[in-house]
This record gives structure tokens, C-alpha cells and sequence, in this order.
């Protein structure tokens, strides 16, 4: 390519990058006028509510619908979810507590659940999470709830048990564990790999196969198995991309996930409930009495109507002894008529049911 070409093709960049500035300012300062609208239809006492996630899903899927490329559809949603995401900073700056240190996989999920321009404040426990948000002290909480390689993560499950909390979204994670080295880490003598349990967990046949007697240590974060690291000579820690550039850890392994397709749910949990969106997702509790064909008869009402379930999960009820609760998912809005009627079904031959939120299904 000639210089002439090069200068004419920059030229041309920075008039588009000009009027890509205009529109995203035109855009905020829509935002902006959003923001007055709503604060001007208040009620008397009503609080306003500028985070509408159902509308966060149906702007972000119909980019995604009318991109035409060459950049990619999450390529192109993510840049509009950061756009969004200014533009929401602009009406409120939402406060988002989630499961820490910085540099977690629970950090990257919130930053692909909100964009990055929240406020973000990072806990020490799951719990913490939940009475951070319970206490109102941040707008949403965003905890891991499940693994494809390790199924639940219980301490998630247990917390919904013990907070009245609305799950107002979802997000799905790849995760990549690297094994990780600090600057002085001699690497033939590591004798200590430190990880967060269900890292590890996720990890066990390429340990087996690659430091079967090394000794492995769990560790509250794989951020804290990183920082961990740093100071150290004979140990390595498993974590991902985030945690490896913030402590500075240089990569001696990659991707050594067991299971290529190794992914992680997390939730967004608030206060706030969501209207429906045409393709959303239910998550509820459902205790049963302790008799023989109880979860048959809490299965039946869905298969009569065709409601898809995404996920069963049984855990002690905390109240009784060897009395269990399901966690259950399933495709739908509880606003739903037909899921109105499965729910109505389901109460009357449940002990309790808590409906703990209906949410957009994860665009991202
Ligand atoms: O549509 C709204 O209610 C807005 O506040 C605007 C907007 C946006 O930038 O598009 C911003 C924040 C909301 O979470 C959803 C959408």
C-alpha cells in the first residue's frame, strides 16, 4: 500500500471517528433527557428507576440483529454495552458489589454484565455480596452460581435461602485458568500451586498429569492464589487473564482447563423487579412435603406445558433434617400467563415457593 493510500484510508477515519463522537455525544445527551423524563413522572414518594435491564437486552440483541459486519455480533454488542453502559453513569452511576478480590472471574462478569462505568466494590465472601446489597448499600451484587465442569456453587444457593433478593440478570463467562509465575519463581522447584477449590477442581487431570506430587492449596480467590504468588519462590497459582495482569504474573501454562468448554454462570442480584422481554428466564425456590413422588409432582405441571428447565438443584433446607429445597430454572416471565398458571399449579402442592426473579436471558 502506497503512502498516498494510507493518508487518504487516515483521513477518512478521522471524519467517521468525528461523527461516531457527534452520535455517541447525541446519544448521552439523550440519555440525559431520559434521565428528566423520569424524574419528572415520579409520584409522590416513588424512587426513580434509571437501570432498565430489559431494555439494556432488547437494545444490545437488536444491535446484534443489524450488524452486518465485519466486526463480529459480541463484538459489536460489547462496544455498545460500554456506550450504554456511560450513558446509564450519565442518569446514575450504579454501585455494584461483587465476589472479590479485583481481578476475580465474579469481577470480569460484572464488567460484561454492566460495562465499566460503575462503581465497583469488591467483597471478601459470597454472603458479603448478598448483605452489601440487603443493607442497600450498592444498587446489585454479582455472585457465581454455577460451573459446566463442577455443577453448583453452593455457598450462592445457600444465600438465597438466608436474603430476599431479586435476580434481575444473568451472564455467562468462558473461563481459561493459566498456570501462573512471578518474577522469582524458580520453576523447577515448585512444591505449592494455589487456586480457589473450584479452580482447582476444574484442573484436576492436567495437575495430575503435569504436578501429580506437588502440593495444591485452596485459597478464598484465585486472585488471592495470584497475589500469593507474587511473593514467593517455589509456588504457582491458577487464575485467569485478569488476575495474572494485575499481579504482574507471567503465564508457564495456558488454558489448562480440563474441559474446553468450561464456562461460569453468575447472577445479578438487586431489589429491582424486570418486565418482561419475550425471551427471559425464571429462577425459583420450592420446598416439597416429605413424601414419596414430590418432585414428580413439582416436574409435572411443567412438562403439561411444555416449560422448558434449564436447571434442577437440591440443597438441605437449613430447617429440618434430611429436608431438601429445589432451585429451580426455566424459560419464561413470571408475568407469564402460562407460567402465572404453572406457578399457581405448583403452590398448591408445595410447602413454599418464592419466586426469586425473572430476567432477560444473558444477550452477551
Ligand atoms: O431507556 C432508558 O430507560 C434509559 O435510561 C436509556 C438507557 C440507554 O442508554 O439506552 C440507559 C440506561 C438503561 O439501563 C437503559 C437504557
Amino acid at each position: 500500500m502506497s503512502e498516498q493510500e494510507l493518508k487518504a484510508l487516515r483521513v477518512r477515519i478521522d471524519a467517521l471517528d468525528a461523527k461516531v463522537l457527534e452520535l455517541i455525544s447525541e446519544r448521552a445527551r439523550c440519555a440525559q433527557e431520559v434521565a428528566r423524563v423520569k424524574m419528572a413522572s415520579l409520584a409522590e414518594g416513588e424512587v426513580p428507576v434509571f437501570y432498565r435491564p430489559e431494555r439494556e437486552a432488547q437494545v444490545l440483541k437488536r444491535v446484534m440483529e443489524r450488524n452486518q459486519g465485519p466486526l463480529g455480533n459480541e463484538e459489536m454488542a460489547r462496544l455498545f454495552r460500554e456506550i450504554m453502559s456511560s450513558c446509564l453513569a450519565l442518569e446514575q452511576p450504579l454501585k455494584v458489589a461483587y465476589l472479590g478480590p479485583e481481578g476475580t472471574f465474579t469481577q470480569a462478569a460484572a464488567m460484561k454484565h454492566f460495562g465499566h462505568a460503575v462503581i465497583s466494590k469488591p467483597m471478601a465472601a459470597i454472603d458479603e455480596v448478598f448483605r452489601e446489597v440487603a443493607a442497600g448499600a450498592v444498587n446489585f451484587g454479582v455472585v457465581p452460581v454455577e460451573n459446566s465442569t463442577e455443577g453448583a456453587v453452593n455457598h450462592t444457593l445457600d444465600s438465597f435461602l438466608e436474603h430476599d433478593m431479586v435476580i434481575c440478570g444473568e451472564v455467562e463467562l468462558r473461563i481459561h485458568h493459566h498456570l501462573l509465575v512471578g518474577e522469582n519463581t524458580k520453576t523447577d522447584s515448585i512444591s505449592r500451586i494455589y487456586s480457589h477449590a473450584q479452580s482447582l477442581a476444574q484442573c484436576r487431570k492436567w495437575l495430575d498429569a503435569h504436578y501429580p506430587n506437588v502440593e495444591r492449596v485452596a485459597v478464598s480467590s484465585n486472585a488471592e492464589a495470584a497475589k500469593r504468588v507474587k511473593g514467593e519462590w517455589n509456588s504457582a497459582a491458577i487464575a485467569g487473564d485478569m488476575a495474572a495482569s494485575l499481579y504482574g504474573l507471567t503465564r508457564l501454562a495456558e488454558k489448562i482447563e480440563d474441559r474446553p468448554d468450561n464456562s461460569t454462570r453468575f447472577l445479578m442480584i438487586g431489589s429491582q423487579e424486570v418486565p418482561p422481554t419475550g425471551d427471559d428466564k425464571t429462577s425459583i425456590i420450592v420446598s416439597m412435603s416429605n413424601k414419596p413422588g414430590a418432585l414428580h409432582e413439582l416436574l409435572v405441571p411443567f412438562h403439561d406445558n411444555g416449560i422448558d428447565l434449564t436447571r434442577i438443584e437440591t440443597r438441605p433446607s437449613r430447617s429440618g433434617k434430611w429436608t431438601y429445597v429445589f432451585f429451580i430454572d426455566f424459560v419464561g416471565h413470571h408475568r407469564d400467563p402460562l407460567i402465572k398458571g404453572v406457578l399457581e399449579k405448583i403452590s398448591q402442592e408445595a410447602v413454599a415457593l418464592k419466586v426469586l426473579g425473572s430476567y432477560p436471558k444473558a444477550v452477551l
